[in-house]
């Protein structure tokens, strides 16, 4: 028995599954989970001493590479100072300049745990604010584990094949419609059946929780227009993409340049650095609606935490626009030597590509994944061969097809070549499902 396979027997025993989050039970490709007892720059090491080139990056925080320098000493330093104060701190102010600075939309921000509490918040104020009831969500999108952003949920939700969550009630089911992704008409014809009941529409900035989906040309923008002229408000979640497909994020990509903010986003994963640090912001006249100053009630022990501030100031302090630019060349450079290794054994394929996150769907090339239907329908099953074949030659890759890859930028040229040299036979293994 390996070490991994012993703690997974105990684990077992111990929580549901053996995990704290189901998507790292291996449940869609089989196996035991590693159990990991370290990290450093681009590698991960298992219980039983193997080395991972490890393309998963904590599902996103990990930009700047496992166990930075800079940010391991400002934690450190903030840790000599005292774990948690349960008060303001010098350093709050800090993240959210440095995240007001990249996104100028940002007028006021909440710092909160996690990417969950953000966008349960976020629905919760926009409820606030309009007073109206009715949410719209898209079809493989992933907001967390939020109770009515449950339905027809991408993530772990994909991954065990759930069309949402027991547990929620159908009054707040209800509550959420949802649509498919990439279609404005489906948002306006919903808008036009509910008049003046829709208080928000949340999405994905660019999915990639149902693999990665590249949001059409003017989608998101169409979106912008369509709640601006239902008074609606539009919640960009870049919990995921957020500070980690650019300097300003996804929106920097787009938005940006198009001429449109939404009115709320929501940020996690690299805001923290690694700890739990996630936060909902945008337009002061809605945020302020939030206690103290409004009546939309959210609180946190932890929020702000002086350890986790630490760790996001000093991960955004030095996500330089150089770091950018490696992990772009670095995810072009691997998506390209996955395709190539997949169209050496002739699997059909599509690379699902937003800014620097991508992911592989299978037998897709003829129409791409536009939308979560399409996203189910591929050969799922040539990902776990494949997947397995990987991790045998020492790449650690999200577990389920339904993950986005991620990369940081210590993915030096070791890294890429121990990657690339694991493709050939990880395609044979596509290949032959
Ligand atoms: C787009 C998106 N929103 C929200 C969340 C929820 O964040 P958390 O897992 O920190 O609760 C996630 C990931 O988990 C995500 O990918
Ligand atoms: N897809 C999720 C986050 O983006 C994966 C993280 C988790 O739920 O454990």
């Amino acid at each position: 028995m390996t070490h991994s396979e012993e703690l997974f027997a105990r684990a077992q025993k111990l929580m549901p599954g053996g995990v704290n989050s189901p998507v790292r039970a291996f449940g869609s490709v089989g196996g035991t989970p590693r159990f990991m007892a370290g990290a450093k720059g681009a590698y991960l090491y298992d219980a039983d001493g193997q080395e991972y080139v490890d393309l998963v990056c904590s599902w996103g925080p990990a930009l700047l590479g496992h166990a930075h320098p800079a940010v391991l000493d400002a934690v450190h330093a903030a840790v000599d100072r005292g774990l948690s104060f349960g008060a303001s701190t010098e350093d709050e102010g800090r993240l959210a300049q440095l995240v007001m600075d990249r996104v100028p939309a940002v007028e006021r921000i909440r710092m909160v745990s996690t990417g969950t509490e953000a966008t349960m918040t976020a629905i919760r104020l926009a409820r606030g604010f309009t007073g109206r009831e009715l949410v719209i969500k898209f079809a493989g999108c992933y907001h967390g584990h939020v109770d009515s952003l449950l339905a027809a949920a991408g993530s772990g939700l994909a991954t065990l094949a759930l069309p949402g969550s027991a547990g929620v009630t159908e009054a707040t089911a209800s509550q959420t419609l949802v649509l498919p992704y990439n279609d404005l008409a489906a948002v306006e014809a919903v808008f036009a059946a509910h008049p003046g009941r829709i208080a928000a529409v949340i999405t994905e900035a660019a999915p990639a929780n149902m693999g990665v989906v590249t949001p059409g040309e003017g989608f998101n923008a169409g979106l912008r227009r369509i709640t601006e002229a239902n008074g609606a408000l539009l919640i960009l979640d870049e919990v995921l993409t957020g500070f980690r497909t650019g300097w300003a994020g996804y929106w920097g990509l787009t938005g940006a340049t198009e001429g449109w903010a939404p009115d709320l986003f929501t940020f996690g994963k690299v805001i923290g650095g690694g700890l739990p640090t996630a936060a909902l912001g945008g337009r002061a006249e809605v945020m302020d609606h939030l206690a103290p100053l409004g009546p939309v009630y959210q609180a946190g022990t932890l929020s702000g935490n002086p350890v986790a501030m630490a760790a996001g100031v000093a991960t955004l302090t030095h996500a330089t626009a150089d770091v950018y630019a490696t992990v772009d060349a670095r995810s072009l450079e691997l998506s390209a030597a996955l395709s190539s290794a997949l169209d050496a054994e002739g699997v059909d394929h599509s690379i699902q590509r937003a800014g620097n996150l991508f992911s592989v769907a299978f037998g897709t090339s003829e129409a791409g994944v536009h939308n979560y239907d399409q996203a189910q329908a591929q050969e799922a099953h040539r990902y776990a061969p494949f997947f397995h074949s990987m991790l045998d030659s020492g790449v650690y890759l999200p577990p389920s097809v339904f993950e986005a890859w991620f990369l940081s930028a210590a993915h030096d040229d070791a890294a890429m070549e121990r990657i690339a040299s694991a493709l050939p036979a990880a395609a044979k293994a596509a290949a032959a499902a």
